[in-house]
């Protein structure tokens, strides 16, 4: 499915769920930053707490009718016509489709920030870190992630290859307070820094309670007390 998927018309093309504007970043360090998204196809995860899954759940979605291939010469015009710095490229997971390179390249080159999410199981290649964007990574952890085998969601040579690039920010999504051990033994194996912890959740209510479960076993280990912003403003309204 992902190769017959991944058949591009052309070169320089991306298989895109949706471009959205008029929102913030809502996770991670530069939480509340005006942005632009742009939301890429498919997965190599398949989380149970999944907000996304029209990007990559065939047995739900129609993956051909969710998506459309998508120049990079049509994005680059559609993020240099508006005024946002802060281009934000999330999925799905990113980093799947080769084309991504190209992309970051040339809005960077343009004078774009660009900010990655990635679950942190793919290695970036150096010509990607070398392009300067900053990776926000967010290794799944066994609630989120449940029903997959630790070996899937955890990755150690892509974790290390996200640490040694001094570009990313590492940013866990937490079920249960019992997996802050997790992110220890993480954070210890890996040297993982800096590390942000939100809640799951996609009512501000839900949101607001873990951020409130969370907040001092969070401070206690030296960690940053991360939110879903655009879940408190919108609920999990689509293309926010
Ligand atoms: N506003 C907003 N911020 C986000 N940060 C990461 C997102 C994602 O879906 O990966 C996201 C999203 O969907 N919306
Ligand atoms: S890694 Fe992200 S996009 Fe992929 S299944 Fe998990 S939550 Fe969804
Ligand atoms: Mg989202």
């Amino acid at each position: 499915m992902r190769a017959a998927l991944l058949e591009a018309p052309q070169r320089r093309s991306l298989r895109i769920a949706e471009t959205f504007a008029d929102t913030v970043q809502g996770e991670g360090p530069s939480t509340g930053t005006p942005a632009l998204f742009i939301r890429f196809m498919l997965c190599n995860l398949i989380c149970r707490g999944c907000d996304t899954p029209y990007t990559w759940d065939s047995s739900r979605f129609d993956l051909r009718a969710e998506s459309k291939w998508r120049s990079i010469d049509d994005l680059l015009g559609w993020v240099l016509g508006r005024p946002e710095k802060l281009v934000v490229i999330t999925g799905g997971e990113p980093l799947l489709q080769p084309e991504l390179l190209t992309l970051v390249q040339e809005l960077r080159a343009a004078g774009r920030d660009v900010e990655i999410e990635t679950n942190g199981t793919i290695p970036p290649a150096k010509e990607l870190v070398d392009a300067g964007p900053w990776f926000n990574a967010s290794p799944k952890l066994s609630g989120f992630g449940s029903g997959m085998p630790q070996s899937r969601r955890i990755v150690p040579d892509a974790l290390r290859a996200l640490a040694a690039s001094g570009r990313t920010r590492w940013k866990f999504v937490v079920t249960d307070p019992c997996e802050l051990d997790e992110i220890a033994g993480l954070e210890a194996t890996y040297g993982l820094a800096p590390i942000s912890v939100m809640p799951e959740g996609t009512t501000p209510e839900a949101v607001l309670d873990g951020m409130r479960t969370l907040v001092e076993p969070v401070a206690g280990r030296g960690w940053r007390l991360g939110t879903r912003l655009h879940v408190l403003l919108w609920g999990d309204e689509r293309g926010r």
